[in-house]
């Protein structure tokens, strides 16, 4: 792979790979863009069928990053990092700080979270290490575990996306094929089993296929079926890269809107959602309730003004499927444009000298 090709094309700033023999650390940080702000995304662990599929990971995720929070408003830039191993067998404290050092290393370039195969008790470990962490437990004065609100973005994000393709926005009586049923998709279920929706689930763990069945009267099906049961709404709660060429001939729903990060395999499988008159909510408008959430502990974490932030992804996602819909682009790229302009507006704006300890004036005071 040639990765200096792979960083232009879509102009990253950063790529660190981190090893730490002793502990078994392989880890790779992507940092996309900190034009608004510090980097801000998850750490994903994964068994990575090879190292070029984790780089790809980490780059695909880091730009999501710099998307998701521009369009949240949030002043945050894009970053991610992937740990490569099998969280269940490979994770331990040794590794966990080692990563942490190496954030600290950064010095507040980037800042991680939870992603898939990590959890608020790793973040506690690698905040042994490093202030850059976020979503550590609520005793440490922090807004703990996102999968949370980011359940409940995507909640209200499907309901704006059900109001354009049905005309109202209740859930009530439709049927939600649920693709994974992990930590975010599990209570995303339970607000649509609450609201009366009828759920189709999958997941490669069986044990929480059961905990979804039991709760809330799921019908389970086999992963390689969910793509293409009869529903009203289809919802990738898993990895990504699952709405591509073999899976869309089989969709059957009206709607796509899930939690996944990096749902396209490819933009053009965005084009063709569009040409098929799917309504699609952008992954990373509908799925950002998480690090909405995370990013109010930056400023002192209040979870009822945090949730009212996270409320807002139904507005976010009507205004992108309005702009889909009067310009007659598919929504993932009238998302792009929003996140995009954000971000110009900022790098364009004027920038007026201000003295800060950068400064050469500033170090020559301090030497005095
Ligand atoms: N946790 C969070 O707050 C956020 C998560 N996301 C994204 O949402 C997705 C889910 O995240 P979490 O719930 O935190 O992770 P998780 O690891 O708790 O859940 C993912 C579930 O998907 C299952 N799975 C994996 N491959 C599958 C396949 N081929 N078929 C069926 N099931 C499969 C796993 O067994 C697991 O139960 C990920 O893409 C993540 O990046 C995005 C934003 C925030
Ligand atoms: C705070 C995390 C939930 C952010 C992240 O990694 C994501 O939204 O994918």
């Amino acid at each position: 792979m040639e990765l200096f090709a792979a960083m232009e094309r879509d102009d990253y700033e950063e790529l660190l790979f981190c090893q730490d023999k002793a502990s078994g650390l392989k880890a790779i940080i992507a940092i996309h863009d900190t034009t608004l702000g510090p980097a801000l995304g998850g750490t994903r662990m994964w068994t990575y069928a090879s190292e070029e599929e984790a780089i790809v990971d980490a780059l695909r995720l880091a730009k999501g990053m710099t998307y998701k929070n521009a369009i949240s408003g949030l002043n945050l830039g894009g970053g991610k990092t992937v740990i490569i191993g099998d969280p269940k067998k490979d994770k331990n404290e040794a590794m966990l700080r080692a990563f942490g050092r190496y954030i600290q290393g950064l010095n507040g370039r980037y800042i991680t979270a939870e992603d898939v195969g990590t959890t608020e008790e790793d973040m506690n470990i690698i905040y042994q290490e490093t202030d850059y962490v976020t979503g550590t437990s609520p005793s440490y004065g922090s807004s703990g575990n996102p999968s949370p609100a980011t359940a409940y973005g995507v909640y209200m994000g499907m309901k704006a996306a059900a109001k354009v393709a049905f005309g109202s926005d209740l859930l009530e009586g439709k049927t939600v094929a649920v693709q994974g049923v992990g930590n975010v998709a599990y209570t995303l279920c339970k607000y649509l089993h609450d609201e009366g929706a009828q759920l189709i689930v999958t997941d490669i763990n069986k044990e929480a296929v059961n905990r979804a069945v039991e709760a809330f009267g799921a019908t389970a099906v086999d992963p390689a079926d969910i793509v293409g049961v009869n529903c009203d709404i289809y919802a990738p709660c898993a990895l990504g890269a699952t709405i591509n060429d073999v899976s869309l001939p089989l969709l059957k729903a009206k709607v796509v809107a899930g939690a996944a990060n990096n749902q396209l395999k490819e933009p053009r499988h965005g084009d063709i959602l569009h040409q098929m008159g799917i309504v699609y909510a952008p992954d990373y408008v509908i799925n950002a309730g998480g690090v909405i959430n995370i990013a109010d502990e930056l400023n002192g974490y209040n979870k009822e003004r945090a949730l009212k932030q996270v409320a807002k992804i139904y507005d976010s996602i009507t205004r992108v499927l309005e702009i889909s819909s009067t310009s007659g682009i598919p929504s993932y790229a009238a998302a792009d444009h929003l996140a995009q302009e954000r971000i110009a507006s900022i790098q364009n704006s004027r920038s007026t000298f201000l003295q800060n300890g950068n400064h050469a004036l500033s170090r020559r005071n301090l030497r005095g």
